[in-house]
């Protein structure tokens, strides 16, 4: 029996994060391999946020299946600048986290700029930062060896679409995204804006839209730019722009909003990082790959800044005569 034709099944690929996440473990586990004891990870809690617990306990989970140590320090808010200063001068942490939001305002920024960084899996201080946003790619530029640390979930977001070979690698290297149009809806500082920034630094045009309106990053005409650039689109929405994008990545917390998949271009690749299901099942019917969420692909990162931290240091501890060594292959990516 063959089926109905008026009704043939979506022709969309649901693409779940783990196949992605499995690939970036395998890359984790050789690196491990080189270490003389498990890399340490220290995971500061000092809220009740439940999406901070649970991102917490998903995190030791993933690193003791995978030989990592991991210890969760509870502690009181009033406490943790003392013991982010502690963490960093001990020499058994290798790698901090700080589970946000703390104090919810400037205080939590202060917050992020004492761990060392040496020690910031999240590359959430300033030197990072500005290297990314920069489109520095290595905290030595001249001898390539150390890679700075990009923040966990928007270089999940790009690992997902190397995987999907939205990445062109006949493109050199940092040009690779050269002639997709991608829509990223959520701009905030910890997501959005760094995943614009760098799909743009990539060599993508991209509209990033938040709650306010839509501004565009791009390199210019033929990536003339070093870096990306930002203007304001007034007047413009997100029915202007989505149905020119190949890529919708979408985060809006909460559970009513919902992505309008009419205003999608046929064919067109969507990601969700959400905790909540932006777009709704009918996704199917116009996207070509849907990746309903990413959560496990933002954990492996975390690991995998992890062992760069640890290798940006054996690169310190190297003298400059003997640091012939190649880089491993941890740095031969992004
Ligand atoms: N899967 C993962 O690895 C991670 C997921 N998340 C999830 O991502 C989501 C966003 O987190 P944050 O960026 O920290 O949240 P946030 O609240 O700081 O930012 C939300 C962003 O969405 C925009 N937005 C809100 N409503 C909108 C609308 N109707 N239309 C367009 N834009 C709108 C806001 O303007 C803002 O830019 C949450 O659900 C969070 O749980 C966050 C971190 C990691
Ligand atoms: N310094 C810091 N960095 C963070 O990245 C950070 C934080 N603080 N504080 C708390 C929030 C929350 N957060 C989430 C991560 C994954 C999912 C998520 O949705 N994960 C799964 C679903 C979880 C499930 O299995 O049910 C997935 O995407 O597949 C949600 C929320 C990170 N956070």
């Amino acid at each position: 029996m063959s089926a109905p034709a008026s009704s043939s099944p979506s022709s969309c690929k649901v693409m779940l994060s783990k196949h992605v996440a499995n690939g970036l473990l395998q890359e984790v586990q050789e690196g491990l391999k080189t270490l003389e004891k498990p890399p340490h990870l220290v995971g500061f809690l000092a809220n009740h946020d439940p999406a901070a617990v649970m991102y917490a306990h998903w995190t030791q989970k993933t690193c003791e299946e995978h030989g990592f140590k991991y210890s969760l320090r509870e502690v009181s808010r009033d406490d943790i600048e003392e013991c982010l200063i502690a963490a960093n001068a001990d020499s058994d942490v290798d790698g901090i986290i700080v589970y946000y939001p703390i104090f919810n305002n400037r205080q939590d920024q202060y917050l992020q700029q004492i761990v060392d960084v040496g020690k910031d899996v999240e590359g959430l201080s300033h030197r990072y930062i500005f290297n990314m946003y920069q489109n520095i790619r290595f905290l030595d530029p001249e001898t390539k060896r150390q890679k700075c640390i990009l923040p966990c979930t928007p270089l999940a977001n790009i690992k997902i679409l190397e995987y999907l070979n939205i990445y062109n690698t006949i493109l050199p290297y940092g040009n690779r995204l050269f002639g997709h149009t991608i829509c990223v809806v959520n701009r905030s500082e910890v997501v959005g804006r760094p995943l614009a920034a760098l799909l743009a630094n990539d060599g993508a045009c991209v509209y990033s839209v938040d709650i306010t309106g839509v501004q565009k990053f791009t390199r210019g005409e033929g990536l003339k730019n070093r870096r990306h650039e930002i203007v304001d689109m007034e007047g413009t929405t997100l029915k202007d722009v989505a149905p020119l994008c190949d890529v919708v990545i979408s985060g809006v917390p909460g559970e009513k909003y919902k992505f309008d998949t009419s205003l999608l271009r046929e064919g067109a690749v969507c990601i969700n990082f959400s905790s909540e299901k932006n777009f709704g099942p009918e996704v199917k019917e116009k996207a070509s790959i849907y990746v309903p969420s990413i959560g496990k692909v933002t954990i492996v990162v975390l690991l995998r800044n992890l062992l760069r931290l640890i290798q940006n240091r054996r690169v310190d501890n190297v003298q400059p005569a003997a640091a012939t060594e190649r880089p491993g292959t941890l740095e031969a990516s992004t």
